[in-house]
């Protein structure tokens, strides 16, 4: 596929864009059952960042179907190839200095780790959103749950699709234990410890 084809290096670099920004630049990548929190918490950790003057930017499931991926479905195919894609707009929101927060089931390990190794060692953090399926049908923030269960939608993580627990993500966020500001405050503070933003956790 891609015979004839040259990589082109940028005259500014990553480092010179983090330089300017003064700050590092990353993934964070939320991964979680429908309804877990994941757009929430991935929401509220931007808004936390752009007050401290960190250019970020969300990437959400719902979103991107919406535009770049609506050719894609939901069959295990077509998952792998919507977080392959994420992956690859990730990375270069990494190069462009910027945090990304990515908001997607991203139900497959292989999918995710695809992901982390396009990127450098310690420019992936995974943030497993952890929440029982019971709580996530009781949320059922888009009725899509109940869809599920009548059998008007299939292939639905977590009813009839499978979900691949993280086995060790970065970070653990516990939303059915915790409120969305502890979570919250969970992710900026292993951000601050790890020297990629500046502050005392
Ligand atoms: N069959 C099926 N299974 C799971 N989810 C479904 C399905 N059909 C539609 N939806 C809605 O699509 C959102 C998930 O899209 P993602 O791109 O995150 O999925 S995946 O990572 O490719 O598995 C998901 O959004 P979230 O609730 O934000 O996770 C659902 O609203
Ligand atoms: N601690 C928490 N963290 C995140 N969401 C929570 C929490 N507690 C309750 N919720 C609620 O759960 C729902 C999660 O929905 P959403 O963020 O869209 O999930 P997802 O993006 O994983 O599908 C929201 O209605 C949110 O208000």
């Amino acid at each position: 596929m891609s015979t004839n084809i040259v990589w082109h290096h940028t005259t500014i670099t990553k480092e010179d864009r983090r330089k300017r920004n003064g700050h590092h630049s990353c993934v964070l990548w939320f991964t979680g059952l429908s309804g877990s929190g994941k757009s929430t918490v991935a929401n509220a950790v931007s808004k936390k960042l752009f007050e401290l003057g960190i250019q970020n930017y969300v990437l959400d499931g719902d979103n991107i179907r919406h535009g770049l991926n609506k050719d894609l479905g939901f069959s295990a195919k077509d998952r792998t190839e919507n977080i392959r894609r994420i992956g690859e707009v990730a990375k270069l929101f990494v190069d462009s200095g910027q945090f990304v927060l990515t908001a997607f089931i991203s139900p497959f390990a292989q999918d995710r780790e695809l992901v982390r190794s396009l990127v450098e060692n310690n420019e992936f953090i995974e943030i497993y959103v952890k929440c029982p399926l019971e709580e996530c049908e009781k949320r059922d923030p888009k009725g899509l749950y109940k869809k599920a269960r009548n059998g008007e939608i299939r292939d639905f993580t977590g009813i009839d699709s499978p979900y691949e627990e993280p086995v060790s993500p970065e970070l653990t966020i516990e939303t059915h234990l915790h409120s969305i500001e502890e979570c919250v405050n969970k992710v900026i503070a292993y951000l601050r410890d790890r020297h990629f933003i500046k502050g005392e956790s």
